[in-house]
């Protein structure tokens, strides 16, 4: 369904191109739940940012149900982008609106009716079992309630693809299992496919299907997520469950530290 092919993308740091993706080949199939893991700055973020084009790469394919999303203009742009939604880590809610008018803003870009963008969020509240918060200002909402806004205002235009960035390293080890309970729930009913990146190895170990680990730019192992967690090849998986094993479930080890 999403298939990269040799995608680069570098930065200008102080005159300088550093290079984040160095050549990236991928296949995320349909329905599955796709972890990618890795040390910081290895390029996660990066790569998670292309699969919508908030970061346009310099070379590579990134084709999608059987297009190249790269080549799309404007207007297949915006299409494209309704089937494709992405959840942060900070939740990036509208603070001075409600719980409600958060959800209902995709619709409204999108230009729905007033009665079926009303009944849509009543259902997408629901989903995310914030039925009595319609109201609440997110200032009076727990973590775990903002990434339930945001999911629910994720799913409003019924993407396809949900890209998670961190989605859950701002939260408290219970909420984090609720949220990724939901993510489950949301793969198995409406066969959404997930993309995430963490530093958490309990997020890949609980939801992920299959996984990828970047070093330094680079996709250096990839497959099953039991299989490539049975047999680690690379230096970043052995740290990484070599640190599960020892009790450290957050892992934010820098890729110069290597
Ligand atoms: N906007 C930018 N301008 C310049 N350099 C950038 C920019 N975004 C990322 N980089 C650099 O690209 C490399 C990859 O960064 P990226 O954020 O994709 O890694 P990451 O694996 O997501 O790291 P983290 O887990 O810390 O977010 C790093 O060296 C980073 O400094």
């Amino acid at each position: 369904m999403i298939e990269i092919k040799n995608l680069k993308k570098s930065y200008l740091v102080n005159g300088k191109n550093s290079e984040a993706l160095k050549g990236i080949n991928l296949k995320i199939e349909k329905g599955q739940v796709f972890g990618i893991i890795g040390k910081s700055g290895a390029g996660k973020s990066t790569l998670l940012r292309c699969l919508n084009l908030l970061e346009i790469p310099d070379e590579g394919q990134i084709i999608v149900e059987g297009e190249d999303i790269t080549k799309f203009n404007k207007r297949e742009l915006r299409e494209y982008r309704k089937n494709v939604s992405m959840i942060f880590q900070h939740f990036n809610l509208l603070s001075n609106s409600n719980v409600y008018k958060n959800v209902a803003f995709p619709l409204e870009i999108a230009g729905y009716k007033r009665e079926y963008i009303d009944k849509r969020v009543k259902e997408l509240l629901e989903i995310v079992g914030l039925e009595d918060k319609e109201r609440e200002y997110p200032s009076n909402l727990s973590g775990g309630q903002k990434q339930r806004v945001a999911i629910a205002r994720a799913l409003a235009n019924n993407p396809k693809i949900l890209l998670c960035d961190e989605a859950t390293s701002a939260l408290d080890p219970l909420t984090t299992k609720q949220i990724l309970d939901l993510l489950l729930h949301l793969n198995n009913k409406f066969g959404l496919t997930i993309v995430l990146i963490t530093h958490e190895m309990d997020v890949v170990e609980r939801i992920c299907s299959h996984v990828a680990v970047m070093e330094n730019g680079l996709i250096v192992e990839v497959g099953k997520k039991d299989e490539v967690f049975n047999s680690p090849k690379s230096k970043t998986l052995k740290q990484f469950l070599r640190s599960q094993n020892e009790g450290v479930i957050y892992l934010d080890l820098k890729e110069k530290a290597m």
